[in-house]
């Protein structure tokens, strides 16, 4: 038999074994429910087009049909609905008062999910992750004995800035992520890996934090809509922050907003959300007190180390782009000069 034949099936059988497998966990919901308001659905194809994408080329889709239906939304990848939600108090009733219902996650590809924190269930394998995870590696007392790994990530990520800008503008934020995985590769395995290793392992948690979406584990009624079991639902982090009712000109570049008001605003969106970069309610990132602590930490050493010059004819650009947290499309690109 031919070989191109051979191959052509067997890329046939592995998806409808796929498919198979899909549809027992996720079995077709029915087209008859009170679905929040969308583009039209073809049956079975769905918005397959569509899904062809990736999240980053949907996002601008997903918001023009926000604009036109409102802040919740359907959306069918296949026979699934997807809702997606754009709105702070509606974001506040799933994931806060309406917590336990929408705390699930999607099965993954690989059908690996409980062997991460990020991806398990919502259930007892989770509970006891999370639970370790809060209580052993991110307690307030052990937190202060990574100081020494503290100091390792900044004094990388300062190098690393004091190379990139001999040869040019920098992005400084590209560099900040990168070295926000070492801290945590670093507090989780010592100081053992070298440079390599740590590199494959950040790989891995940028992957896996990259889906955050949820999966709803049986019907619920929401804002006069039926949010059915197995919908995946995801929740638009940067939509949340751009109401201009709690943020004056929300697309524009203003830190300075921060200073007023200060002890008004929690970040964990627990009563209400303002703007929610570390998610809200039960799966609310764990990190984000150590996150917080961190940024002010390299931002004052970045500040303290360089001096920092615009480029000529580069202006602040806010267009957001959807990764696994909002970013800007075209990040500001800096000029530094290393002060000691
Ligand atoms: C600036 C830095 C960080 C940002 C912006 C960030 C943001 C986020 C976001 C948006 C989520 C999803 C929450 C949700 O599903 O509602 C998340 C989850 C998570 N984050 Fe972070 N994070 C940061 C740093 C960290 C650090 C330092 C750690 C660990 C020490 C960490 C560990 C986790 C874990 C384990 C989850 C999954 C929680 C779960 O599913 O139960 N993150 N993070």
């Amino acid at each position: 038999m031919e070989t191109w034949f051979l191959i052509l099936i067997s890329i046939s059988i592995t998806y409808l074994l796929k498919l198979i497998i899909f549809n027992l966990f996720y079995p077709p919901i029915k087209q008859s429910l009170n679905l929040p308001p969308g583009p039209i659905c073809f049956p079975i194809l769905g918005n397959l087009l569509l899904f062809r994408k990736s999240f980053n080329d949907l996002y601008p889709v997903i918001q023009s049909l926000h604009a036109k239906f409102g802040p919740i939304i359907t959306f069918h990848f296949g026979s699934r609905p997807a809702i997606f939600i754009a709105d702070r108090f509606l974001a506040h009733q799933a994931l806060v008062k309406d917590g336990a219902s929408f705390a699930d996650r999607p099965l993954t590809f690989d059908g690996s999910n409980q062997n991460h924190i990020t991806t398990a269930f919502y259930g007892t394998k989770w509970r006891l992750l999370r639970r370790n995870l809060t209580a052993e590696i991110l307690q307030s007392s052990r937190v202060k004995t990574y100081s020494h790994a503290r100091k390792w990530a900044l004094e990388r990520f300062l190098n690393c800035l004091k190379i990139r800008s001999k040869s040019g503008p920098v992005r400084v934020l590209e560099h900040f992520q990168f070295s926000m995985f070492s801290l945590l590769v670093l507090m989780c395995f010592g100081n053992k890996y070298d440079d390599d290793k740590i590199k494959e392992i950040e790989d891995v948690v940028e992957r896996l934090l990259s889906n955050f979406s949820r999966v709803m584990t049986h019907d619920v009624d929401f804002n006069g809509y039926m949010v059915p079991r197995n919908g995946i639902v995801y929740i638009m982090n940067g939509a949340m922050g751009l109401d201009p009712n709690v943020w004056e000109n929300p697309m524009e570049f203003k830190p300075e907003r921060f200073l007023s008001d200060e002890k008004a605003f929690d970040i964990s969106g627990n009563k209400e959300i303002k703007m929610m970069p570390f998610g809200a309610g039960r799966r609310i990132c764990p990190g984000h007190v150590l996150a917080m602590l961190h940024l002010e930490y390299f931002v004052a050493n970045l500040v303290w180390n360089f001096e920092w010059k615009a480029v000529d004819g580069e202006e602040d650009d806010m267009e957001p782009k959807q990764e696994f947290v909002m970013t800007m499309k075209n990040p500001l690109r800096v000029n530094l000069l290393a002060r000691f």
